[in-house]
């Protein structure tokens, strides 16, 4: 008898190749997708115990679609590694993977994981979280390593909604640095972020301690303070006055704070849930305000209790 599984990843970009080779150093058979490569999906997924899906959000409804399309073992559990939000329907990947797999489990892996990092070997932790434990606790031996320590957690919008929503913090974070605004400010912007994050992830059905753990502030103080974030790349170089297009053109990878900002602005107009940080990200963003006038925009805001 053996715990060796059958891990299907699907995207071969940083992400996917960094947890492809997190499992196959534990000794799992992987198999690794990309719609560039020379493996067919259908033979990927066939009798995989693990399909795990790094797919930028742009790419995942049409994947998921594919998926649907082939056989898969009963038994598959689906991960998803995503940290983004559908614009049309403001889906997250986990709630997308579950509508078309209804009767498989989906678990949520997410923390702070920079791939570059991680394929250095340097150690990390991430959560893993399922509405069904025993999902979770799979995936979690699946990937646990002395390098890369998981934990498993109950909350998977919670852990989805930290990772996702905070890439539109690291955007502005970088800004923040762009400018040379100082620690002060830094920690200033990170924590009401971080209130931010939470206001939303609770309306939206997260519990707020989730938002204080390894996908929330973890993943929060990774992005906000290291250039190997896109996110952050991306408002480091808007500070140096660089338009998003030319910024886009040249950033290797995905920065999905861009695409996340314009779906959760929509989302909070709608539903009143006041997000000044990330409206100013979005006008930034939009070209409708200059990075100091953002700043300006924010420090001269009607002034209020902490916590109301
Ligand atoms: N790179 C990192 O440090 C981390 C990234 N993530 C998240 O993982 C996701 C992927 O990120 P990266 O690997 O860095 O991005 P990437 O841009 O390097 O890779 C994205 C992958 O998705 C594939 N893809 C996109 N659209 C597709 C489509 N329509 N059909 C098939 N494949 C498609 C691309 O071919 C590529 O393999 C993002 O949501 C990101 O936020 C999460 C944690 C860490
Ligand atoms: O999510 C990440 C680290 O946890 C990666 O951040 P970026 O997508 O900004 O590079």
């Amino acid at each position: 008898m053996t715990n060796d599984k059958t891990v299907a990843i699907l995207g071969a970009g940083a992400w996917g190749q960094a947890l492809a080779n997190l499992a196959a150093a534990n000794g799992h058979q992987v198999r690794l997708w990309s719609r560039w490569g020379t493996l067919s999906l259908e033979a990927v997924l066939q009798d995989a115990d693990i399909i795990l899906s790094a797919i930028s959000m742009k790419g995942v409804r049409e994947v998921v679609m594919q998926v649907q399309s082939f056989p898969i073992s009963p038994d598959a559990i689906f991960v998803t590694a995503t940290k983004g939000l559908e614009p049309d329907t403001t889906c997250t990947p986990s709630q997308i993977w579950q509508t078309a797999f209804p009767h498989h489990p989906v678990v949520v892996l997410s923390g702070p994981n920079l791939s570059k990092e991680i394929e250095m070997e340097l150690p990390a932790a991430t959560a893993v979280a399922s509405n069904i434990p025993t999902a979770a606790e799979a995936v979690q031996l699946v990937f646990s390593s002395n390098r890369f320590r998981v934990y498993t957690n109950s909350d998977p919008v919670g852990v989805e909604l930290g990772g996702t929503l905070k890439n539109v913090i690291a955007i502005a974070a970088g800004v923040c640095d762009g400018l040379q605004l100082g620690t002060n400010a830094k920690a200033g912007l990170v924590t009401r972020g971080l209130t931010e994050i939470v206001r939303i992830g609770t309306f939206w059905g997260a519990k707020p301690e989730t938002f204080y753990g390894l996908s929330g502030l973890g993943d929060l103080l990774a992005t906000c303070n290291s250039p190997l974030s896109r996110n952050y790349q991306v408002g480091y170089q808007l500070a140096a006055g660089k338009t998003l297009t030319e910024i886009l053109t040249h950033l290797q990878g995905t920065a999905e704070g861009v695409n996340t900002c314009r779906v959760l602005i929509q989302r909070a107009r709608q539903q009143n849930i006041p997000v000044p940080i990330t409206e100013q990200v979005y006008r930034l963003l939009q070209g409708e305000v200059t990075p100091q006038q953002a700043l300006d925009e924010l420090m001269l805001r009607d002034i209020k209790p902490e916590y109301h």
